[in-house]
């Protein structure tokens, strides 16, 4: 049985297991979750911090949430090779951990930025919330000044995981100014060419920005 992926297209963490499981060929079952049913009490049973995505193998009996944990499970456990998350080089290992740290204090600065313009507290992102989104990207810059990808020499989860971010900035915020970021902005341009990053993105990328400009209600 395919494990099942419990989602939200719009959300960038979702969209970076999507592309995880196509980057190594795995099949996953999706189940689309609104954002009003993350509170119920199945939800709540597979995951106590009400978030997605969630991914629950009943094969292995084994449940498990949070898309950096994931892609780590699913590389572990379905890759036929362990490039994208080499397990026993635990230096690389310890880059890779890093940088998807980073994926979370940048998306704690996206969802700054985002939320209250989905919640109708704000109608465009504050300069403030633009200024913090700006610094995190300038530090993605550095971790990218000698190395083609994020964690290195070769593409790895935490280039996936970053991807779905920084389309989204791109897609709602701002475009990646190649004259700024001209390191970001070649990695971008690089990734977006994966063959699954449409697939795993144009849906989701869409309603973000549907939401964010206020073109359909979050609830
Ligand atoms: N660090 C988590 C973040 C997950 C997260 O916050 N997901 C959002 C959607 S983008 C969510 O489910 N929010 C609902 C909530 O916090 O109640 C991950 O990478 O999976």
């Amino acid at each position: 049985m395919a494990p099942k992926l419990y989602y939200m297209a719009a959300s960038p963490p979702c969209r970076a297991v999507l592309m995880v499981a196509k980057a190594i060929g795995l099949e996953l079952e999706l189940e689309a979750v609104e954002f009003e049913q993350l509170r119920t009490e199945e939800i709540l049973e597979l995951n106590p911090q009400h978030t997605v995505p969630i991914l629950v193998d009943a094969d292995e009996d084994f449940t498990i949430w949070d898309s950096h944990a994931i892609a780590i499970y699913l590389v572990g456990q379905y890759a036929s090779d362990d490039s994208l998350y080499p397990k026993n080089d635990i230096k690389q290992v310890a880059v890779i951990n890093q940088r998807m740290q980073f994926d979370n204090i940048l998306f704690d600065k996206c969802k700054a930025a985002f939320h209250p313009i989905m919640m109708g507290i704000e109608d465009v992102v504050s300069e403030e919330a633009s200024d913090c989104m700006l610094e995190s990207l300038g530090l993605l810059e550095v971790f990218l000044k000698d190395k083609p990808w994020i964690a290195g020499d070769v593409l790895t989860i935490a280039d996936l995981t970053i991807l779905a971010l920084v389309a989204t900035v791109e897609e709602v915020v701002f475009p990646i100014d190649p004259e700024r970021f001209p390191k970001l902005s070649e990695w971008f341009n690089k990734a977006k060419e994966l063959a699954y990053f449409e697939e795993c993105n144009k849906e989701g990328l869409d309603k973000m920005g549907q939401l964010v400009r206020h073109e359909v209600p979050l609830i």
